[in-house]
């Protein structure tokens, strides 16, 4: 292994200031070396008691700042394509939150970027693939002992959605998920979308649709059902059947203690990502710290950040027409054909 990785984190939110304190206290072989967020306060609060980081407003300066030799993006998706491409300026290796970039065509950027570089530099954040459930159904779909998968019916549930939350973002921003996990877990493109809604929730911020009902195509004839709905009120809950020619297999109800008392039995629910996936966070960002180390990058690519915006954005345009819409992907670069990516 190399040395420690001093790491700037872009982007001190939710997920930023939670990557500062993995990268700080739960992954080693890493620091953070360097923040930097347009709200300096929100970058200081997030490092406060982290020694050696110097905070900034402009991501150019933190990705030059002493020490600095990986990144880790967590702005806003519309940033993420200018921070992928200054890291790629200056041969960083990045870890980018999802979605790698919401637009198709400036996803499509960041692929032949890369690609011109000739060597991968860039991992997505599409943390389930870093979930143990999610690990355990992959593993028995690829052994084949349940024969072709048919049909995946998923629930894509959160409390509630942040302010500016859009229509769009339900399909770009939170089923993108599954869109990544749909391709990982059958190791298929998807090839049509069609997304239908009943009518808003109550619950909902007014002129947010929500919930949604979004249907994926595969490349080899499979269905998938994704229920989006990000003001439910009750829990964060992300669940997956997969329906098989020899038997089903489901994840994501059982997540925590069971406890029975004054004649009644209750279950907690998470009531968000950062606690339902917390296991896939670590797992996904200690994945990332060792490779960098070792000169290397695994997990969800470029390519595969770019996939899931064609969909996305073919969802999108699904959701204002109210038709199937087609997905066309660009000609994949010899680049991506590895074995992280079948
Ligand atoms: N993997 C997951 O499960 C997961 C969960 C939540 C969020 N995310 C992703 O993480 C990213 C951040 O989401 P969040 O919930 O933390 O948002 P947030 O609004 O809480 O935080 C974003 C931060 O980025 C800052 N910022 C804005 N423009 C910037 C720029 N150009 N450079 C640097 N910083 C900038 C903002 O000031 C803010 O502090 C998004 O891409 C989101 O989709 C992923
Ligand atoms: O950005 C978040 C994040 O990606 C969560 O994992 C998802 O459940 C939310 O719907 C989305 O808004």
């Amino acid at each position: 292994m190399g040395d420690v990785v001093g790491v700037a984190v872009l982007g001190a939110g939710h997920m930023g200031a939670d990557h500062i304190r993995r990268l700080d206290r739960v992954v080693s072989g890493a620091r953070v070396a360097a923040v930097a967020d347009p709200d300096a306060e929100r970058a200081k609060e997030a490092v406060a008691g982290i020694e050696g980081v110097s905070v900034h407003t402009e991501v150019a300066a933190a990705l030059d700042a002493p020490g600095v030799g990986a990144v880790l993006v967590a702005s806003p998706g519309p940033a993420h394509e200018e921070a992928l491409l200054a890291a790629f300026a200056r041969g960083l290796p990045v870890l980018c939150e999802k979605p790698m970039v919401p637009d198709a065509a400036g996803a499509l950027r960041v692929v032949e970027a890369e690609a011109r570089l000739g060597r991968r530099l860039a991992q997505i954040g599409f943390m389930r693939r870093y979930d143990a459930e999610y690990r355990k159904l992959k593993a028995l779909l690829d052994s084949g002992r349940l024969g072709r998968v048919l049909m995946l019916h998923c629930v894509h549930r959160n409390v509630s959605s942040p302010p500016g939350f859009t229509s769009a973002m339900l399909v770009d921003s939170s089923v993108a998920h599954e869109i990544d996990a749909v391709r990982w877990l059958l190791g298929q493109e998807l090839t049509a979308v069609t997304v239908l809604r009943p009518r808003p929730s109550s619950g909902a911020p007014d002129g947010l649709l929500d919930p949604q009902f979004v249907l994926l195509e595969t490349a080899a004839g499979a269905l998938v059902d994704v229920e989006v709905f990000v003001n439910c009120g009750f829990g964060y809950q992300v669940r997956c059947e997969a329906v098989c020619e020899a038997g089903s297999a489901r994840i994501g109800a059982e997540h925590t203690m069971l406890v029975t008392a004054d004649g009644g039995a209750r279950e907690e629910v998470p009531q968000d990502y950062l606690v339902r996936f917390a296991d896939a966070y670590d797992r996904e960002v200690r994945a990332w710290v060792d490779a960098v180390r070792q000169g290397r990058v695994t997990g969800p690519s470029a390519w595969d950040g770019y996939a899931a915006s064609v969909v996305a954005e073919a969802g999108v345009r699904a959701q204002e027409t109210g038709t199937r819409t087609t997905v066309e992907l660009a000609p994949r670069p010899g680049l991506y054909y590895t074995p992280d990516n079948p």
